[in-house]
């Protein structure tokens, strides 16, 4: 029996194993995933930094939270769609920029890229994507597609990549801030982590130096700018007519900041987590967001979402849209392009049967009233 991710590899028997498989809710992929990952894949992907006090709080913080259900509503008939950046998608779950998918799956991002297509919801590409955003594109043209920016210290790189996702046809760009260096995550350095040989930060392909110093992830180190500050906002806006979204915000100063710099999104994220140990859950982020944003840009958030009723405490705190990062990695270590779409159906069918007995028919009805206060 293969222990790697690698379905190339994939003994028959564990072939009909997988397909014999109920998976029930997105804690199953996981469990599939740790079983047949390599261990020092599956760390990375698990990975929070230092304690993992942020990680574990970001799911946590959903189960402090209780509803409040209104009945007797005729919920015989529910509509989970919503909009992005004016972009109808079928449900408020998106899937968050991670990295380095070819090492759950061989065909990697194009999978990613095709599920979230086939359900009709937003994909974030990474800057740290392992098949190159033409191929993303070319395997999933009608997808609706953000690209998630790291700002690398040669600025040209930078804005050689914004040029050429605003030709491809990405809708929007999601600006990273919360990595001006990789957070301290203990396994990764026990395990050495590397990106396999085999394997590319595939954007970059031969446009940034073979690494001769020294490396992070099996990448040249220090490509990533810890300079980048509020000015760099406007330096990203003057490159580019797509719409910017700053993805790390946790504090209403900073969100109103978002908001006086232009920007048309912000994405509440700790990063799964894996920077800063010792911040807030995310959806206990939220609120003074969006209290300060008051509807002037759209608000979402990711981190720990689970479950359908974590979706909707999310979207009732004033989230617009969530994304996912671990499940759709999980989704696809078990099944590629079919795992990611069961775990984005699986989500969608716990969103709508929450949404029918809490009382609501539709996004629009889903406000705070739903959430009960805490008790002091
Ligand atoms: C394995 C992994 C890789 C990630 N890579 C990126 C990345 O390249 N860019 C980025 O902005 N965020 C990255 N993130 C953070 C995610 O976008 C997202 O904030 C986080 O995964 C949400 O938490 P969740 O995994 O609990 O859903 C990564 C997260 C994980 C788990
Ligand atoms: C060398 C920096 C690697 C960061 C990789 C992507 C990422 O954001 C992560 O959380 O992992």
């Amino acid at each position: 029996m293969s222990t790697s991710c690698n379905r190339d590899h994939i003994s028959h028997r564990e072939a009909a194993r997988c397909a014999e498989m109920a998976m029930v809710c997105l804690t199953d992929f996981e469990e599939y995933a740790k079983e047949h990952l390599s261990k020092s894949t599956w760390d990375y992907y698990a990975a929070g930094a230092d304690e993992c006090c942020t990680r574990d709080d970001n799911l946590l913080a959903y189960k402090r939270i209780r509803l409040r259900p209104r009945i007797l509503r005729d919920v015989s008939v529910s509509d989970t769609r919503t909009t992005v950046q004016g972009m109808e998608i079928s449900f408020p779950v998106g899937i968050a920029p991670t990295a380095f998918h070819c090492m759950a799956w061989h065909e990697g991002e194009m999978a990613t890229a095709r599920a979230a297509e086939a359900v009709n919801t937003c994909y974030i590409t990474s800057t740290y994507s392992t098949c190159s955003v033409e191929e993303i594109v070319a395997a999933a043209p009608n997808g609706y597609r953000w690209f998630q920016l790291y700002v690398y210290r040669d600025r040209k790189l930078s804005e050689s990549i914004v040029h050429r996702v605003e030709a491809l046809g990405y809708k929007a760009l999601v600006l990273t801030v919360d990595v001006p260096y990789t957070g301290k995550r203990r396994d990764d350095i026990r395990n050495q982590f590397k990106l396999p040989p085999h394997l590319k930060v595939k954007n970059f392909d031969g446009l940034i130096q073979e690494a001769v110093g020294p490396e992070e992830y099996g990448i040249p180190a220090n490509t990533l700018d810890p300079s980048i500050s509020w000015k760099d906002v406007y330096w990203l806006q003057s490159l580019t007519r797509l719409p910017v979204i700053i993805k790390g915000i946790l504090t209403k100063e900073d969100a109103e900041l978002a908001v006086e710099h232009g920007v048309q999104g912000i994405i509440v994220s700790n990063h799964g987590g894996r920077q800063l140990d010792g911040g807030p859950a995310t959806i206990d982020a939220l609120s003074e967001i969006v209290d300060t944003v008051q509807g002037r840009i759209e608000v979402y958030l990711d981190g720990g979402i689970r479950t359908g009723s974590d979706v909707l405490k999310a979207v009732a705190l004033g989230a617009k849209c969530v994304f996912i990062g671990r499940p759709a990695v999980w989704g696809l270590a078990y099944k590629g392009e079919e795992g990611v779409r069961e775990v984005l159906q699986i989500l969608n069918d716990e969103f709508r049967l929450s949404m029918a007995l809490s009382g609501c028919r539709n996004v629009a009805e889903i406000n705070r009233n739903l959430i009960q206060l805490a008790k002091l």
